[in-house]
């Protein structure tokens, strides 16, 4: 899949976690291809997800490929554990604290056979990424704050530096995907595209409505 593929990634963030299998197949029914998983630690974010175990758990549940954003300090040394439970690509904060480094995080996640990906928080300029433009498979804007759903899309805070991702990658024949996060429904999801992004990660609005199968017919299409 290339950097021009639109996908809808439905964040498990949202999902009623009483029937975890029940909601992986509701995104699988409606022909989702990646999900999207979001790991908190209490400390790099001030809120508390979920670990390996549940990773591992969609992982038994289904064969989608699964989009792993670690939001936790010391990605590095709780890596193996995510590679062994089942993620097809990981993503860490070029803000978070490492034992080792940034690069070679990315660089050992590959080395792994899987895809790596950076996070930019909001307030993170995307000159931040560039050291690491040619280590990663994956670029996510963050359009909220990380930590928490249901938040407004943050536009003019993240959109110029989606555009500078954009240009940049295409200026220099790179191929990473554009991954944004937050905020992200029928409305909002255009202005993304429009600045480059091709993966959208849908907390609310897929989760949300009862109607997972229009639901999912009106995200795509707003992106197509
Ligand atoms: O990573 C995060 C929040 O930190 C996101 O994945 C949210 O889960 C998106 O939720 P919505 O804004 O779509 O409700």
């Amino acid at each position: 899949m290339t950097h021009d593929t639109p996908l809808i990634l439905p964040s498990l963030l949202a999902a009623d976690w009483s029937k975890v299998a029940a909601e992986v197949k509701r995104a699988e029914e409606v022909g989702v291809q990646w999900l999207h998983l979001d790991v908190m630690d209490g400390a790099f974010v001030d809120n508390i997800s979920f670990g390996p175990q549940m990773v591992q758990t969609v992982r038994k549940c289904t064969d989608m490929y699964l989009d792993v954003h670690l939001m936790i300090h010391r990605p590095d040394h709780f890596l193996e554990r995510f590679l062994h439970a089942g993620a097809d690509n990981i993503t860490i904060h070029v803000e978070a604290r490492y034992d080792t480094s940034v690069i070679e995080t990315l660089r050992r996640i590959r080395a792994a056979g899987k895809h790596a990906g950076i996070a930019l928080h909001p307030d993170t300029p995307f000159e931040a990424a560039i050291p690491y433009a040619h280590e990663i498979d994956l670029l996510l804007v963050m359009t909220v704050v990380p930590g928490f759903g249901g938040q407004p899309f943050m536009e003019k805070q993240t959109m110029p530096k989606l555009a500078a991702a954009r240009d940049y990658r295409d200026a220099h024949g790179l191929k990473y995907h554009l991954e944004v996060d937050g905020g992200i429904y029928t409305n909002t999801a255009p202005i993304a595209k429009a600045n480059g992004a091709n993966l959208f990660v849908c907390g609310t609005s897929f989760y949300g409505p009862a109607d997972t199968p229009q639901a999912m017919a009106e995200l795509t299409a707003c992106v197509a």
